[in-house]
Order: structure tokens, then sequence, then C-alpha cells
């Protein structure tokens, strides 16, 4: 294959999971209007993720902190993965499955938001995180790719938005993109209140 063929490849192989969001929306709908209403009653967002998904979780948190489009209203978010004291002290006390949990257990309340990333949904600190979320009464939200591994199995997420690929690499494009849809879609159910129920 020639060079530029193979650039038109790997777009084509990016293009179709992005694609098949649309297939979704109606969950992508519904995960934005029950973060709408957790807002709503004064919830934060709680995001976490491992490797290139960690910085994902900033990204996610900074978004709702400080919203690249000028004007739009900021709402309450963090991400997990920025404290390396605690998540150091965490992992080599209680275990790496342990880090988001523990934190978790600590920081959040039951009006909040767990957002787990997890490019093939397996990940022992990110579902440990959604189960802690689940029994402090948190939304719970996770973005997966591939068949959402045991994240999808546990039933641990009231939404689970799935990435149409197994390479993880397209799968971390196209969370960027849901994440995106997610920022905005929030901020419109937010500022409809007629919509909230
Ligand atoms: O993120 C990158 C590279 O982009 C990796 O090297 C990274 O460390 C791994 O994909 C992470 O362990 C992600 O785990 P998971 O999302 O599959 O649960």
């Amino acid at each position: 294959m020639s060079p530029s063929g193979r650039v038109r490849d790997l777009l084509e192989r990016r293009t179709a999971p992005l694609s098949d969001l649309a297939a979704h929306a109606t969950d992508v709908a519904r995960t934005c209007h029950a973060m709408a209403v957790r807002f709503h009653r004064g919830g934060k967002l709680v995001v976490f993720g491992n490797g290139g998904p960690s910085t994902d979780a900033q990204h996610v948190a900074v978004e709702f902190v400080h919203p690249v489009i000028v004007g739009k209203r900021a709402l309450p978010a963090i991400s997990l993965t920025a404290d390396v004291a605690t998540l150091t002290g965490v992992a080599n006390r209680v275990g790496m499955a342990e880090t988001f949990a523990h934190q978790i257990r600590f920081l959040a309340e039951p009006a909040d938001i767990a957002m787990g990333l997890s490019t093939d949904g397996d990940c022992a600190n990110v579902l440990r995180g959604l189960e802690e979320a689940q029994e402090l009464g948190m939304l719970c939200v996770a973005l997966v790719g591939g068949d959402g591994g045991q994240i999808v199995e546990s039933g641990v997420a009231d939404h689970v938005l799935v990435a149409a690929s197994t390479d993880p690499r397209v799968v971390k494009e196209v969370h960027v993109t849901m994440y995106h849809i997610l920022w905005e879609l929030v901020h419109v159910f937010f500022e409809s209140p007629g919509v909230i129920t």
C-alpha cells in the first residue's frame, strides 16, 4: 500500500467507529440528562482512568471546571489521577486496584457522578472505583471500548458508552469525541430546568 493509501486506511479506521456514535444517540442523551440532574442536586463529577485515559480524566474535569467555550457555565468536576502522593500511597500500601475506590470513599458524596474510562473495560481499579461509587449511591458512567469487558459484565455502571473498536488508539480517540459531546449536552440540559425532573 502506498504511504497516502496507508493514511487513508488509518483515517477510515477512525471515522467508522466515530460514525457509529450516532447509533447510540439515545444512550448519550439519557446519560447527559442523568448527569445534569445530579449537577442540579449539587453533585460534582469525579473522573478516573489509567495511562492515556488518566489524562483524559483531567481533560474531562477541566472541560467542566473551565469550559473552552467562553461564557459557558462552569460545573464542579475533579479527576482522581492528578494527586501523585495519594495515588502512590494507596497503591503502595493497599494495592493498585484500590487507587480510585479509596479516593471515592473519602472524597465523594452520594449526589456525585462517577465517570470511569477504560479502553477495554477490564481495568481493575476503574471497576473498583465504579463499585465503590455505586455503593455510595453515585450516578455511575463508564466510557469503554471493545465488548466493554468486566465493567459491562458486572453491571456496575448506570450508563455505559461503548466505542465501537477493539483498537485502543481508536477507542481513546472516540472517547475524546464522546466526552466533548457529553459536556455540551449536559450543559444544554442543565440550562433548561424544564427538562430536569
Ligand atoms: O494509554 C496508553 C497509551 O495511550 C497506554 O499505554 C496505557 O497505559 C494503557 O492503555 C492503560 O493501561 C489503559 O488501561 P485501560 O484503559 O485499558 O483500562
